[in-house]
């Protein structure tokens, strides 16, 4: 597919095998949000196609979409409680059975924040309204999670901590994960591909240890090697 924004535009031939945790890599305006945008389905491509387990799903509504994409801020609804914004990745009507209850109070542990259930967005830190953020897209259970620079409000414990609870999710979901870092460390952490996207052309997934091993160009010199 290719898609025009302004000045820019993004060309993306390229398959992606379901259940791979892949890493977006690459220097700063070259298209990695871009990219995910498409896939979600919040910016149209001018020509070419999207397609899902054989689907062509280009026009498909974003709702519709077998997605769930997180960035990395701007998440949570201000005038919303915590467990209230993780609800909503269960039920958009917020009318929660007592199960539904018991399970955002299991996903707001499983991120660290038990008991912080009834804090509003702005009584909270960034690095906790971003745990928030991500416990709401891990109960959404959709196959396709993208993070777009998800942690770097967190320090770097905690930072490793969400990349392992990520990894152990997705992983027992068989879900997909594209994740965008700017830290290759984050992409040897967390994934086994990753797909580099310079320049406006986002190539093929290799697996991260063999492309990290032996960058090419563009890649050396975003990482400064
Ligand atoms: N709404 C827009 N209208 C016009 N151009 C845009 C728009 N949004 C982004 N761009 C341009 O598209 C290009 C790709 O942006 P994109 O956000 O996808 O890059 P990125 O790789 O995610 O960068 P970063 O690592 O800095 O987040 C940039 O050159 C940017 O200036």
């Amino acid at each position: 597919m290719e898609l025009l924004q302004g000045e820019f535009s993004l060309t993306a031939d390229l398959q992606i095998e379901e259940g791979h945790k892949i890493a977006l890599l690459g220097p700063s305006g070259g298209g990695k949000s871009t990219l995910l945008a498409a896939i979600a389905g919040f910016k149209p491509p001018q020509s070419g196609r999207i397609l899902w387990r054989g689907e062509d799903i280009t026009n498909t509504h974003p709702a519709q979409r077998p997605v769930t994409l997180l960035f990395q801020d701007h998440n949570l609804f201000p005038h919303l409680s915590a467990a209230q914004n993780i609800g909503l990745g269960l039920r958009p009507d917020l009318k929660l059975s007592r199960t539904e209850h018991d399970t955002v109070a299991r996903a707001l542990a499983r991120v660290g924040l038990e008991g912080h259930g009834p804090k509003r967005p702005a009584e909270m830190s960034g690095g906790q309204q971003q745990r928030v953020a991500i416990a709401r897209a891990l109960l959404r259970d959709k196959p396709i999670l993208m993070l777009d620079e998800p942690f770097a409000a967190l320090g770097p414990a905690l930072k490793q901590e969400m990349l392992d609870l990520v990894a152990e999710i997705v992983d027992a979901a068989k879900a997909t994960l594209l994740m965008v870092t700017h830290q290759p460390e984050d992409a040897i952490h967390i994934s086994d591909q990753t797909l580099l996207i310079a320049n406006g052309k986002a190539h093929a997934p290799q697996e991260t240890t063999a492309l990290l091993a032996n960058p090419p160009e563009v890649l050396r010199n975003y990482l400064g090697q």
